[in-house]
C-alpha cells in the first residue's frame, strides 16, 4: 500500500494543502509547531477517521471554520483508491458529514462502512495501525513500556493470531456445548435403562398368564350358576301360575260374594221406595180432595155458575181490559188534575208578583211626599237667609248713597289716596333734610360772620361780595319752614282720607261677596222649587199604576180559584176510576184463583197417576234382580267346590325355595362378575406395561444412537480446539523465532558497539537485551537514547516480520516514524539514516514517511517535504522541495 496524494481544507493549522506523495524515502522537514505531525495524522484520520485521534472530533477542525475536509488517495494491491473525510462543527458538536471511499470495484459511503473496508484492505484496525506502521510522536517506547502480555495481544493481533484464538475458543464453546447436550442426552439414557429395568423385573408376562387361568376361571363359575339359575326361575315360574290361578278363583268368589250382597241390598231398597210412593200417593189423594172443596167454594164467590177453563179466561181478559181503561182514564185525568193545579199556582204567584209591584209603587209615593215636604222646609229657611243677606246689602248700600265716591271707584280711590300720602310723606322728609341743611349753614355762616369774615369763601368780610347771600339764606329757611308745615297738614288730611277710603273699599268687597252668596241662594232655592212640581205628578202616576196592578192581581186570583176547582174536580173522577178499578182487581184475582185450584188438582191427579206407574216399574225391576240372585248363588256354590288347598300349599313352599337360591345365585353372580372385571383390568393393565416397555426399549436405541453421534461430535470439536491451540503455539514460536532474528539484525544495525551480544524473545514476548559479558538486562534498564533505537529496531522488526511474514508479500501500509530522532544524539542519528535505508533497500519497504525537524535526517530523503507556518496567519504551508542536493547544500552552509 502506498500513499498518493493528500489534500486537506480547514485541517487543524492548515488552511487549505495539497500534497502528492511518491514511493521512497519522503522526509517532512519543518520547524516546531509547523505543522509536520498534523500532516500525518491527516493521512490517518483519513483511514480511520475519529478512531484515529486523540481529541475531540471538533478539533480537526481549523480554529474559526466550519467544516473540514480531509482527502486521500492510495495504490494497493494493484488497485486505486481515494478516499473523502468532511467534518462539520456548526452546531454544538462535530459531526461527519460524509465520508466516502471509492475503490476499483465499489464505493463505499458512511464512516463505519468506510472504516469496515479499510480494516479489511489493511487487515488492521486503528490501533494495530499505530503498533506497527505508524510511531507516533512520543510513542517510541509504547511497545517496550507495555506488558509481556499485552505485547503479546498486540504482536497477536498484527499477525493475526488472534484469529487462531477466536477459533479455538469457538471449537471449545462448541465442545462444552455438545458436552452439555451429550450429558442432557446420556443422563436420559440412564433414566430410560432403569426404568426398562424396573419394568422386566416386575415378571410381567407370568403375571399374564396366572391373570387369564383366573379369569378362565371364574368365567366358567359364572356360565354353571347361571345354567342353575335359570332351572330355579322356571320351576318358579310354575309354581307362581298356579298360585296366580288360585288367586283369580278367591277374586271371583269375592267378586260373586259382592254381586249378592248387592243385588240383596238393592231389592230391600227398591221395595222401601215402592212402599214410600204409596204413602206419597195417598197423600196427594188427601190434597186433590182439599182443593176440590176449596174450589168449589171460590167458585161460589164469581158470578160464574160453572168452572169451565175457557169462560174462566175470557172472563178474565175482559175484565183486564175494563182494568186498562181504568188506568188509563186515571192517567190521563191525573195530567189534567196536574195542568189546573199548576195553572193555578202560576196565576197566585203572578197575582202575588202584582201585589208586591203595587206595594212597591205605593213605597216609593210616600217617599217622594216626605222628600217633598222636606224640599219645602229648605226653601222657607233658605228664603229667610236670602232676607238677611237682602238686609245687609241695603245698609252697605246705604253708606255709598251718603258718600262722594262711587261703590265701583273705592278701591282705586283708596289706592290713589295711599299713592298720594306716600309721596305727601316723602316730601315732609324731602323739606325736613333740607331745612336741618340750611338751617347748619346759615349758623355756620353766621358764625363766620361774627368774627368777621365771608361765610361763603373765608375772606374778610370788608372786601367780600358774599356778605349779603345771609340775609337771602334767611329767607329760604322761612320758606322752607312754611314749606315742611304745609306738607305735614296735608299728610295729616290724607291720613284722615284713607281711613275712610279704606272702610268704603272694604264695604265694597263685602257687598260684592254678599250679592253673589244672594245669587247663590236664590239659584238653589229655584231649583228646589223647580223639582216640586214634577214630584208631585210622579206621585200621582205612581199611585194610579199601583191600583192598576192590585186590580189586576185580583184577576190572577180569581183565575187561580177557577183552576183550582177544575183539578179538584178531575181528582173526584180519579178517586172513582180508582175504587171502580179496585173491584175489577179483586174479581180477576178471584178468577185467577180459580183457575190456580182447577190446574192444582189437575197436577195431583197426573203426580198420582205418574206414581202409581213408577211403582210398577220397580216391581218389575226386583224380579229381574231376583232371578240373577238365584245364578250367582249357584255359581258361587260351583267355584267353592274347585279350590284344593293342599296343590296350593306345595307351590307356595315352591316359589319360596326357588326365590331363595335365585337371590343367593344372583349375589354370587354379582361377585364373580366384579372378579371378572378386576381380573380383565389387571390383564388391560399389564400389557399397557407390556406396550410401555416395548416403547422404552425402542426410545432407548434412539437415544444411545443419539450419544454416541454426540460423542464422536465431542471427540472432534475438542481435536478441532487442540489443533487451534497448537496451531498458534506453533505460529507463534516460529513468529518469535523470526522476530527474534529480525530484531537482532536491525538493532546490530542501529547500535553498533561492543555492549550488548544480543536480544533475546521468549514464548511469552518477554524481551531480554543480553551484555558482552553474558549478564541478562530488561529493555527499560537502557538509557534513553538506546530504548528509542532498540524501539526503532523493533518496529522495523515487526514490520518486516509483517512484510514478508503473512504469505510473503503483504499489502503493507506506509513505514510512518514521526520524531524518530528525539531522544538521538548525531551519531545515532546516522545509524537511523542506516535503519531507514535498510528498511527500504534490503527489505524494500515501499514507502517511508518520516517527519523530523532535524536537517541530518534530510540526507536520507528521495523527497523533500517542507512545511512552514506563516507567522502572521499562524496557517500551515506545504510544499515539495524538487532540487534535494541544493537544499542539503544550502543546509550544510
Ligand atoms: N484545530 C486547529 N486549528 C488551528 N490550529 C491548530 C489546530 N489544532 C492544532 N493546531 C496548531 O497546529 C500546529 C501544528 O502542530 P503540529 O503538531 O502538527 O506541529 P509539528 O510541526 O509536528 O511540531 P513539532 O516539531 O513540535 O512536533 C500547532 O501550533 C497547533 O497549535
Ligand atoms: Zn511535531
Amino acid at each position: 500500500m502506498r500513499f498518493q496524494r493528500v489534500s486537506m481544507e480547514h485541517f487543524k493549522c492548515y488552511d487549505d494543502a495539497d500534497l502528492a506523495l511518491d514511493p521512497g524515502v519522503t522526509v517532512i522537514h519543518g520547524l516546531n509547531g509547523s505543522g509536520k505531525s498534523s500532516l500525518l495524522e491527516a493521512c490517518f484520520f483519513a483511514l480511520y477517521g475519529s478512531k484515529a485521534i486523540d481529541e475531540k472530533l471538533e478539533d480537526v477542525v481549523t480554529i474559526g471554520a466550519d467544516d473540514c475536509t480531509v482527502e486521500l488517495w492510495f495504490a494497493h494491491a494493484g488497485g486505486e483508491y481515494h478516499l473523502t473525510r468532511r467534518v462539520r462543527n456548526t452546531g454544538e458538536r462535530a459531526t461527519t458529514a460524509k465520508c466516502v471511499l471509492e475503490t476499483p470495484d465499489d464505493t463505499f459511503e458512511g464512516a463505519r462502512a468506510v472504516r469496515r473496508r479499510i480494516t479489511e484492505l489493511l487487515r488492521m484496525d486503528s490501533e494495530a495501525f499505530v503498533n506497527c506502521a505508524y510511531v507516533r510522536q512520543g510513542e517510541v517506547n509504547k511497545l517496550i513500556n507495555a506488558s509481556a502480555s499485552d505485547r503479546q495481544d498486540m504482536l497477536d493481533d498484527l499477525l493475526q493470531l488472534g484469529k487462531l484464538e477466536e477459533y479455538r475458543e469457538r471449537a471449545s464453546d462448541a465442545r462444552v456445548g455438545v458436552k452439555r447436550v451429550r450429558e442432557d442426552k446420556q443422563s436420559r439414557l440412564d433414566q430410560l435403562d432403569d426404568q426398562i429395568t424396573e419394568k422386566e423385573e416386575k415378571g410381567l408376562h407370568d403375571r399374564l398368564n396366572a391373570l387369564e387361568t383366573r379369569l378362565a376361571e371364574t368365567t366358567a363359575d359364572i356360565e354353571r350358576i347361571e345354567g342353575q339359575r335359570e332351572t330355579a326361575a322356571e320351576t318358579l315360574e310354575q309354581a307362581r301360575a298356579v298360585l296366580e290361578e288360585y288367586e283369580e278363583r278367591r277374586e271371583q268368589l269375592t267378586e260373586l260374594g259382592g254381586d249378592i250382597e248387592t243385588l240383596e241390598a238393592e231389592i230391600t231398597e227398591t221395595e222401601a221406595e215402592r212402599q214410600e210412593l204409596k204413602e206419597r200417593v195417598s197423600a196427594l189423594k188427601a190434597e186433590r180432595e182439599e182443593l176440590a172443596a176449596d174450589f168449589d167454594e171460590t167458585l161460589a164467590e164469581t158470578d160464574l155458575d160453572e168452572a169451565d177453563p175457557e169462560r174462566v179466561t175470557s172472563r178474565i181478559e175482559t175484565l183486564e181490559e175494563r182494568a186498562e181503561e181504568l188506568r188509563s182514564r186515571i192517567e190521563s185525568r191525573k195530567v189534567e188534575a196536574q195542568k189546573h193545579s199548576s195553572e193555578a199556582e202560576s196565576r197566585e204567584a203572578e197575582a202575588e208578583d202584582l201585589q208586591s209591584r203595587a206595594e212597591a209603587k205605593r213605597d216609593e209615593a210616600d217617599d217622594l211626599e216626605s222628600d217633598i215636604e222636606d224640599a219645602r222646609a229648605t226653601v222657607a229657611t233658605r228664603r229667610e237667609k236670602l232676607d238677611d243677606i237682602d238686609e245687609q246689602i241695603q245698609r252697605l248700600e246705604a253708606r255709598f248713597a251718603d258718600s262722594d265716591v262711587d261703590r265701583a271707584d273705592a278701591t282705586d280711590r283708596r289706592d290713589s289716596v295711599a299713592a298720594d300720602l306716600d309721596e305727601a310723606r316723602q316730601r315732609v322728609t324731602e323739606l325736613e333734610t333740607k331745612l336741618a341743611s340750611e338751617r347748619d349753614s346759615l349758623r355756620e355762616a353766621e358764625a363766620l360772620l361774627d368774627e368777621g369774615k365771608c361765610p361763603e369763601c373765608g375772606q374778610d368780610v370788608a372786601e367780600s361780595p358774599h356778605v349779603d347771600s345771609i340775609e337771602d339764606d334767611r329767607e329760604r329757611v322761612a320758606e322752607l319752614e312754611s314749606s315742611l308745615e304745609a306738607a305735614r297738614e296735608t299728610v295729616e288730611t290724607l291720613e284722615g282720607e284713607l281711613e275712610r277710603t279704606e272702610s268704603l273699599a272694604d264695604a265694597a268687597d263685602r257687598l260684592a261677596t254678599l250679592e253673589s252668596n244672594r245669587a247663590n241662594v236664590v239659584q238653589l232655592i229655584e231649583e228646589k222649587e223647580s223639582g216640586l212640581d214634577a214630584d208631585e205628578t210622579r206621585i200621582e202616576e205612581l199611585r194610579e199604576s199601583a191600583e192598576e196592578l192590585e186590580a189586576e192581581a185580583e184577576e190572577k186570583r180569581d183565575a187561580a180559584t177557577a183552576a183550582e176547582e177544575l183539578a179538584a174536580e178531575s181528582r173526584s173522577v180519579i178517586g172513582e176510576c180508582n175504587q171502580e178499578h179496585q173491584q175489577v182487581k179483586q174479581s180477576i184475582q178471584r178468577l185467577e184463583q180459580v183457575e190456580t185450584l182447577l190446574d192444582a188438582v189437575d197436577e195431583r191427579e197426573s203426580d198420582i197417576e205418574q206414581l202409581r206407574e213408577k211403582r210398577a216399574q220397580q216391581d218389575a225391576m226386583n224380579e229381574q234382580r231376583r232371578e240373577r240372585l238365584a245364578e250367582k248363588r249357584e255359581r258361587r256354590q260351583e267355584l267353592a267346590e274347585q279350590v284344593d288347598e293342599d296343590r296350593i300349599e306345595e307351590a307356595r313352599s315352591e316359589t319360596d325355595r326357588a326365590a331363595d337360591y335365585i337371590e343367593k345365585a344372583d349375589a354370587k353372580l354379582a361377585e364373580l362378575r366384579d372378579q371378572r372385571d378386576e381380573t380383565q383390568a389387571a390383564i388391560g393393565g399389564v400389557e399397557n406395561e407390556l406396550a410401555e416397555l416395548e416403547t422404552l426399549r425402542e426410545q432407548r436405541e434412539e437415544l444411545a444412537a443419539t450419544v454416541s453421534k454426540l460423542e464422536a461430535l465431542y471427540d472432534e470439536s475438542e481435536q478441532l480446539q487442540e489443533m487451534y491451540g497448537t496451531l498458534r503455539a506453533e505460529l507463534r514460536r516460529r513468529n518469535v523465532e523470526t522476530l527474534e532474528r529480525m530484531l537482532n539484525e536491525t538493532f546490530s544495525l542501529v547500535y553498533q558497539n561492543d555492549s550488548y551480544s544480543h536480544i533475546e524473545l521468549d514464548g511469552e514476548y518477554q524481551l531480554t537485551v543480553f551484555q558482552k559479558d553474558g549478564d541478562p538486562l530488561e529493555p527499560e534498564q537502557l538509557s534513553g537514547g538506546e530504548r528509542a533505537l532498540f524501539n526503532l529496531s523493533l518496529r522495523c522488526a515487526i514490520y518486516r516480520l509483517l512484510a514478508e511474514g503473512i504469505e510473503g508479500a503483504a499489502p503493507m501500509p506506509p513505514l510512518i516514524l514521526d520524531e524518530p530522532t528525539v531522544f538521538l544524539d548525531s551519531g545515532h542519528v546516522t545509524q537511523l539514516l542506516d535503519l531507514v535505508a535498510y528498511m527500504r533497500d534490503e527489505v524494500g519497504v515501499d514507502q517511508i514517511l518520516v517527519v523530523s525537524h532535524d536537517d541530518e535526517l534530510v540526507g536520507a530523503a528521495d523527497d523533500l517535504v517542507r512545511v512552514e507556518k506563516n507567522a502572521t496567519s499562524n496557517r500551515s504551508h506545504v510544499s515539495r522541495v524538487d532540487r534535494i542536493e541544493e537544499t542539503v547544500a544550502e543546509l550544510a552552509d
